[in-house]
C-alpha cells in the first residue's frame, strides 16, 4: 500500500506514539524511506511527541550523510542499516517504552520468545498463536556503527522480521510502510506487556 503522503502518515504516528508514553524526555527516533537511497529522519534531541516537518532530516542510506549539515538522530546507523538491508522497508520506529526496556533486561538470552499469543497475528506473515516469534535482542552500546555491524552480521543469518530489541534500551521496529510500522509497533508492544506480566504471575 502507497501512503500519499508518508512524512504526514510518521508525524501522526509520532505523536501518537508520544501520546502513548512511549518515547518519554526525548528518547526514541522515526524516519520514513524518501525514495531508494535516502531517508527522512528526526533530528537529534527532539521531544517526538512534539514534532513538526521541519524536524526531519534527509540522510543518504548507504553514507549516513547529511545534506543539510544538521545532527540527525544519534541512532540514525541503525535505522539506515534496516533500510540497506531490506529495499522493501518504508518506516522505522525506535521508542524507549518501559515494557520493551524492562523486557530486555529481564530475558538474559539474545533472543525474546513470543508463543501463544493471537496478537502475534498482528506481525506482517504471522498466521497462528502456535509458532513462535523470536524477537533478538543485542546487548546496549554507545557505538552505534559497532552494534550496527553486529546486526548485520546477525542478519546474515538470520534475516530480521519486525523488530529487534537493544537491552535496556528499547524496540526499534519497521514496516513496509508508516501503518504497518505503527501496526507492528503496537502490536510488540501488547505482546511485550502480556509476556512481563506472565512472568510477573508466573514467578515464585
Ligand atoms: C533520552 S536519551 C536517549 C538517546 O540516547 C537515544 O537512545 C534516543 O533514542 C534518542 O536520541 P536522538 O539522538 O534524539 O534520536
Ligand atoms: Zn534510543
Amino acid at each position: 500500500m502507497t501512503e500519499n503522503n508518508p512524512l504526514d502518515a510518521l508525524l501522526a504516528a509520532c505523536h501518537w506514539i508520544g501520546e502513548k508514553g512511549w518515547c518519554p524526555a526525548t528518547g526514541g527516533n522515526m524516519s520514513v524511506r524518501d525514495g531508494d537511497s535516502h531517508c527522512l529522519i528526526t533530528e537529534s534531541g527532539k521531544d517526538k511527541g512534539q514534532l513538526t516537518a521541519d524536524d526531519f532530516l534527509q540522510v543518504e542510506i548507504a553514507t549516513n550523510h547529511v545534506p543539510s549539515g544538521r545532527i540527525p538522530s544519534a541512532e540514525t546507523g541503525l535505522h539506515t542499516l534496516i533500510y540497506g538491508l531490506y529495499p522493501e522497508v518504508g518506516a522505522v520506529l525506535h521508542t524507549h517504552s518501559v515494557n520493551s526496556t524492562v523486557l530486555s533486561r529481564v530475558e538474559h538470552s539474545n533472543g525474546l520468545v513470543l508463543q501463544g499469543y493471537e496478537m502475534q497475528k498482528s506481525l506482517a506473515g504471522q498466521r497462528t498463536h502456535l509458532d513462535e516469534v523470536v524477537i533478538p535482542i543485542f546487548d546496549n552500546s554507545q557505538d552505534i556503527p559497532a552494534l550496527a555491524a553486529e546486526i548485520a552480521q546477525w542478519a546474515q543469518s538470520h534475516p530480521l522480521h519486525y523488530g529487534f530489541l537493544v537491552r535496556g534500551h528499547g524496540l526499534t521496529c519497521w514496516g513496509k510502510n508508516v501503518a504497518e510500522a505503527r501496526r507492528h509497533l503496537e502490536g510488540l508492544e501488547f505482546l511485550f506487556q502480556c509476556e512481563l506480566q506472565l512472568r510477573l504471575l508466573e514467578a515464585k
